[in-house]
C-alpha cells in the first residue's frame, strides 16, 4: 500500500496535485467548518481552486440540513456557493427512495427518525412521511402509546420505510414506533452510519448512534445512502457527468471520506488533519481506508495563490 503524499508547504507538489484533478468533491463537517467555525482560509482556497477552473461539490453525511438550507449556511458564513454544489445525505436518501425503491402508494410513506434536512428533501422528491420533527413526537412514552402501539392502532399503515439520520430529538417513544414499523417489514435505511459527529472541535453522538439501537433491537442493518455507499457515488456522477479519474475526494474521516473516494474509483483522495482522523490512523494496520495525499488543513491547498502572488 502505496504511503499517502504530504503536501502542506510543498508548492510544487501542490500544483502537481491540482493539475491532475477537475472535480474536488468537499466533506464539510470537520474539513470547511466545525460547527459553525469556519476553518481559516477555507474560502481562498476555494477561491483558488474555482480560478483554476476546478469544479467544487460539497458532499456531506449530515442529513440535518438540505440543499436549500445548507446554501443558507454557507452564505451565512461568508461561503459562495449554491444548491446545485450541494449534494447531501439527505437528498441522497430521498432521490434512493424516490427512483430506485419506488414503493407503491399507498405504502410509500416514511418514518422519519431525523431533522427538517431529511423532511424538506422528502418533501422536494414528493415523497410522504411522518414522524421527524413532528411535536407529537417531542414527549415522554404514555400508557395510551404503549397500548397503542403495540396493538397497532397508533401506527400508520402506508409506513413502508423507516429512514435513520442524524435526529438531535430522538426519545424512546420515536425507537417504539420505528421498531413496530421495522417488525411490520418497513425497509430499513439510513441517511449515514458515522459513529460520532465532529462539531466546536469535539465530538458528539453521530447518526450512527440513532439506526444502531434499531439494528440491535431487530438484527437488521440499515442500507445507508451517505458515504460511502457508491449509490450516493453513482449518483454524485450522473449528476455531474464528472470523470472519476480526474476527481479527487477530500475528507476528514477515512471510513466514509476516504473509503468514499477509493471504492469509488476516483483519480485521488486527500485527507485533512482538521477531523475525525488522524495520521496513526491511516498508519494502523487495519487501517479501514489510506488516502492517496494529505495536508494539515484544507487552507494548505491555498499557499499555493501566496506562492504564485509572490512570484509576479
Ligand atoms: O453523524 C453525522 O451525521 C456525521 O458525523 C456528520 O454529519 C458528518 O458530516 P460530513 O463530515 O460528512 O460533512
Ligand atoms: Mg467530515
Amino acid at each position: 500500500m502505496a504511503q499517502p503524499k504530504y503536501l502542506t508547504g510543498d508548492i510544487a507538489a501542490i500544483n502537481e496535485f491540482l493539475d491532475r484533478f477537475d472535480v474536488f468533491l468537499l466533506d464539510c463537517d470537520g474539513v470547511i467548518w466545525s460547527g459553525d467555525h469556519v476553518f481559516e482560509g477555507v474560502v481562498e482556497t476555494l477561491e483558488l481552486l474555482r480560478s483554476r477552473g476546478k469544479k467544487t461539490v460539497f458532499v456531506t453525511n449530515n442529513s440535518t440540513k438540505s440543499r436549500e438550507e445548507y446554501l443558507k449556511k454557507f452564505t451565512g458564513l461568508g461561503i459562495p456557493t449554491n444548491t446545485e454544489e450541494i449534494f447531501g445525505s439527505a437528498y441522497s436518501s430521498a432521490i434512493y427512495i424516490s427512483r430506485i425503491l419506488k414503493q407503491e402508494a399507498p405504502r410509500n410513506k416514511v418514518f422519519v427518525l431525523g431533522e427538517a434536512g431529511i423532511e424538506n428533501e422528502l418533501r422536494s422528491e414528493n415523497i410522504p412521511f411522518v414522524g421527524g420533527t413532528d411535536p407529537s413526537f417531542r414527549r415522554d412514552i404514555t400508557p395510551e402509546d404503549w397500548t397503542g402501539i403495540a396493538d397497532g392502532s397508533l401506527l400508520d399503515p402506508d409506513v413502508g420505510c423507516v429512514l435513520a439520520g442524524l435526529d438531535l430529538h430522538i426519545n424512546y417513544l420515536k425507537l417504539s414506533h420505528a421498531l413496530q414499523y421495522l417488525r411490520r417489514g418497513a425497509v430499513f435505511l439510513a441517511t449515514n452510519v458515522d459513529s460520532t459527529f465532529p462539531m466546536n472541535h469535539n465530538f458528539f453522538p453521530g447518526a450512527g448512534s440513532i439506526s444502531f439501537p434499531l439494528a440491535y433491537m431487530t438484527g437488521q442493518q440499515p442500507l445507508a445512502l451517505g458515504k460511502p455507499s457508491q449509490a450516493m457515488m453513482d449518483a454524485i456522477e450522473g449528476k455531474f457527468q464528472l470523470d472519476r479519474a480526474r476527481t479527487c475526494m477530500v475528507g476528514d474521516r477515512l471510513n466514509t471520506d476516504i473509503k468514499f473516494g477509493i471504492e469509488g474509483k476516483l483519480g485521488g483522495t486527500l485527507a485533512v488533519l482538521t477531523g475525525v482522523n488522524k495520521q496513526a490512523d491511516w498508519e494502523a494496520a487495519d487501517a479501514v481506508a489510506v488516502p492517496a495525499f494529505y495536508v494539515d488543513k484544507l487552507s494548505d491547498i491555498g499557499a499555493v495563490a501566496h506562492d504564485s502572488m509572490q512570484r509576479s
